[in-house]
């Protein structure tokens, strides 16, 4: 009987789901940048992030660094437009994205990019995505995290100070306007107990 009551008020309360994206909270960072957050946009998080850990097929990646061939400090997964997302909240999230930013963005998200990263030695290094698009054109990224909260950094590239920003647990982050070309942005390594992440970033075509 009290294994029943917990499970179904378990079931109520974790159950996968998504709010509105009305409550999102503009920042202008400057220099054309911006940032919208909604803390907790995702209900239910933590078992997805259980159910991607476990699903998703995981790349561990190496890379040239000078004359060493190292690891790449997290785990990858990328998702191209029309490829099926590993879970069906993931398509509702980019729809409702792309749904919201319809007006301001022109175009829809199409891809998905997925970092898991293990433990505080994971990271990513101060970058802009702009390998595409991003390095001239204003764009936006989109990150859910789910799983522990790890900081992402934005710093502005001509200097200035670092914004941070704690996310994990459901929380939506857009990287908006010119933030890929004018601002960097990182999640650092720590040395703080830190529980994995893993971070789901949509994009519009030709964007990474
Ligand atoms: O994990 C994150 O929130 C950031 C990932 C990122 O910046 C990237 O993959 O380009
Ligand atoms: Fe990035």
């Amino acid at each position: 009987m009290a294994m029943h009551l917990q499970g179904s008020l378990f079931d109520q309360t974790d159950e996968l789901h998504l709010s509105p994206l009305n409550p999102m909270r503009r920042t202008a960072l400057g220099a054309g940048a911006w940032i919208d957050l909604l803390p907790g946009w995702l209900g239910g998080a933590d078992a997805l992030f259980d159910r991607l850990a476990a699903e998703v097929p995981w790349r561990a990646e190496r890379r040239q660094m000078y004359e060493h061939v190292v690891d790449v400090p997290r785990l990858l997964a990328s998702y191209r437009a029309g490829d099926p997302l590993p879970h069906p909240i993931l398509d509702e999230a980019r729809d409702a994205l792309s749904a919201h930013y319809a007006a301001e963005l022109g175009e829809p998200f199409t891809t998905a990019g997925l970092c898991y990263y293990r433990d505080g030695r994971d990271s990513v290094a101060w970058h802009g995505d702009k390998i595409g698009r991003g390095a001239r054109e204003d764009t936006m990224v989109a990150i859910l995290s789910v799983g522990a909260p790890r900081d992402l950094l934005l710093r502005p590239c001509r200097g200035g100070d670092t914004v941070r920003r704690p996310l994990g647990h459901g929380d939506l982050i857009v990287m908006g306007g010119s933030c890929q070309r004018t601002w960097e942005h990182a999640i650092p390594k720590t040395a703080r107990a830190a529980g994995p992440r893993i971070s789901i970033q949509f994009r519009p075509h030709g964007v990474n």
